[in-house]
């Protein structure tokens, strides 16, 4: 067991079957009171199960990794995101609500927005049309607008908002018509988008109380962590995974960290719901065992009294540098990490200095472009941190692969079936079904391309996988040998061509390493299991991130480093230009601050006075207000 503080002790050893609320402000162990909390809760019971609910899959990995020597954590303890849990009950009961047994999930935005379209058309209308537009700006303006009926579906989801909340918000216009005929074009196409994860799993819960009981008979204890980022829908899932039957529920939180809103979240479930429907006994903690006194005064700047430093703390340093232009800024913090590295000791850093020591952290990632450029011509490695969502592929063998896959999945799939028709520049088919693939696979053999072959190869084995049990590996290594049998045969290969062909290699082998993580986890063995493990965001790779991190606020949240870069604080930027309302500009206080607990020991805090504009203008820029409170 870790150490605890008196007053994580406390919480961690309060009664097992009462409601606990953790205001916890930054640094102050929450990750280590709910670790250590499960442990108690699982060694102090004989059978009962606790599931224990993290923001990413990063963080219930590392709670479980941290639990590896409890020995009961494996058999009771459900360490998981509130996504996969849900997807986990839609997976076994999904039928109990109409949804097919192979649930395919569209993660992907332009996947969504391709169902609404087509929702539109089978309703009459022309929007195509529509969307061709006369010039540029109105089809982009077309654009926008489809955007945002897709971003009300999302919103409606997130906040289970009914029929009458809906036409009371949106008065204007019949969204709600327009929302059933995209939720049933998704059900059409076998799917479900991400959002709707959450909004069938709870639906479940609430209509199908057996369904309920099963889950409460085994799982006694619910905690959850990063609890002031919940949304509506999460929470209410929670609740209904509860029902009366459940009291035993933890959650920890700090509402100065709530930077999810763009997602629905809002610290009221924490902070207001959770104290209405559970009445939860409160707890506070403050201490910031993290941080440097510098950068926990710095902190204080933001959010008066949220931290308060331990008397044994080191003093540490926060220093604020302005800059004429971003390439003097880049430069800057790159001489500094060669000259950090080159010093290699000093009292306030625990070991040497390395790389791994370091974090440079921007509001977004457009940010670092020049410091990039400074990072590649001093040879500085440095790795910028994902998030958990799938990218594109960039290759054509890449994309064929994928939506090859999705399509043997789900063959009623057109999303994915008319990518793969329009990358191989092939008619779709009449009709979506069985048998579509070999039909495409023998259609892409006509190809006029030299990769004719081998596309038509590569569909075909894929229609030929047992969807239940494929045999990967034997699969990946015989498209790789025809790979590398087509780098040997070409006799003049053209630098586009071959790097074409090692990029083609390289996603072969991330969707080899993706299928590699996929069984270790023991998340399945079936291909659609495997492209849901995927859309949740499962199976990214999460190793150590290699050289110096760059890393967006978002992507660091919860993680530390004893050096911390902040960088690019420039009005506009951090704040955002588009945080306009004082509940915005509120939430972008809270992504600074978490931005600056970040820092074990020193923060420096970077701007430029001028940055270069994508059209070539050089701008003035004001800097932040958060720096000039910090000064
Ligand atoms: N009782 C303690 N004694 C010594 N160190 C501690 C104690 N509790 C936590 N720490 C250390 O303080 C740091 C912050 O802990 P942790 O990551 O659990 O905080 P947190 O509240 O989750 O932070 P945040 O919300 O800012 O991500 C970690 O390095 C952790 O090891």
């Amino acid at each position: 067991m870790l150490n605890l503080s008196l007053a994580q002790a406390d919480i961690v050893n309060t009664d097992m079957y009462k409601a606990i609320q953790v205001l916890a402000s930054a640094g102050s162990g929450k990750t280590r009171v709910l670790t250590e909390r499960v442990r108690f809760l699982l060694q102090n019971t004989k059978k009962e199960g606790v599931i224990a609910l993290t923001f990413t899959n990063k963080a219930a990995e590392e709670m479980a990794t941290r639990l590896e020597d409890c020995e009961q954590a494996e058999d009771r303890a459900w360490i998981a995101t509130i996504h996969s849990v849900a997807q986990r009950v839609l997976e076994k009961y999904g039928h109990t609500v109409g949804l097919p047994p192979e649930l395919h999930i569209y993660d992907r935005d332009q996947d969504r927005m391709e169902v609404f379209l087509q929702s539109l058309r089978d309703e009459g209308v022309d929007i195509d049309t529509y969307l061709e537009g006369s010039n540029s700006g109105e089809r982009k303006e077309r654009k926008k607008i489809l955007q945002s009926y897709m971003d009300i579906f999302s919103k409606i989801k997130r906040e289970l908002l009914t029929e009458f909340d809906v036409a009371e918000q949106y008065p204007d216009g019949n969204i709600w018509k327009v929302f059933q005929d995209y939720q049933s074009a998704l059900l059409n196409s076998g799917g479900i988008d991400y959002d709707d994860i959450l909004v069938y799993a709870h639906k479940i819960l609430l209509t199908h109380d057996w369904v309920a009981k099963i889950y409460r008979s085994q799982y006694k204890h619910i905690c959850v962590d990063e609890a002031q980022d919940l949304n509506r829908a999460q929470y209410e899932f929670i609740k209904a995974l509860c029902g009366d039957a459940i009291q035993s529920v933890l959650m920890v939180g700090d509402p100065n960290q709530m930077i999810y809103g763009f997602n629905g979240s809002s610290k009221d479930f924490f902070c207001n719901d959770f104290i209405a429907d559970f009445r939860p006994q409160v707890f506070e903690l403050k201490e910031n065992y993290r941080s440097s006194k510098a950068v926990i005064r710095a902190a204080n700047k933001l959010r008066p009294g949220a931290q308060v430093e331990l008397d044994y703390a080191l003093e540490g340093k926060v220093e604020i540098i302005h800059f004429t232009t971003e390439e003097d800024e880049a430069e800057w913090i790159s001489a500094s990490i060669e000259r950090l590295l080159s010093q290699k000791f000093d009292n306030e850093i625990e070991g040497e200095i390395s790389l791994d020591k370091m974090v440079v952290i921007a509001r977004n990632r457009f940010v670092f472009g020049k410091f990039e450029d400074s990072l590649k011509e001093k040879g500085i490695p440095f790795s910028l941190r994902k998030g958990e969502r799938q990218l594109e592929r960039a290759t054509v063998f890449g994309k064929i692969l994928d939506y090859a896959v999705r399509l043997k999945i789900n063959s009623k799939d057109w999303v994915d079936g008319r990518k793969l028709c329009s990358v191989l520049d092939i008619p779709e088919p009449k009709e979506w079904g069985d048998d579509v693939l070999s039909a495409i696979s023998e259609n892409a053999l006509s190809l006029n391309d030299e990769n004719a072959k081998l596309y038509s190869s590569l569909i075909g084995e894929i229609n030929q996988l047992d969807a239940e049990e494929p045999n990967i590996r034997k699969f990946i290594d015989k498209f790789k040998a025809k790979l590398d049998a087509i780098s040997q045969e070409s006799e003049c290969l053209t630098d586009a061509k071959s790097e074409e062909l090692r990029l083609s290699h390289a996603e072969l082998d991330e969707f080899g390493q993706s299928w590699t993580l996929f069984k270790r986890k023991g998340l399945g063995s079936s291909l659609a299991a495997f492209r849901n493990a995927l859309a949740l965001g499962q199976l990214v790779d999460t190793g150590p991130d290699k050289g110096l991190t760059l890393s967006t606020v978002h992507t660091m949240k919860g993680l530390e480093k004893d050096i911390v870069f902040l960088m690019g604080m420039c009005e506009g930027v951090f704040p955002d230009y588009r945080a306009q309302t004082p509940k915005e500009i509120d939430e972008e206080r809270n992504s600074a601050f978490v931005a600056i607990t970040r820092a074990k020991r020193w923060l420096f805090i970077t701007y430029p006075k001028q940055r270069m504009m994508p059209w070539g203008d050089r701008r003035f820029q004001r800097v932040s207000r958060f720096v000039i409170e910090i000064e």
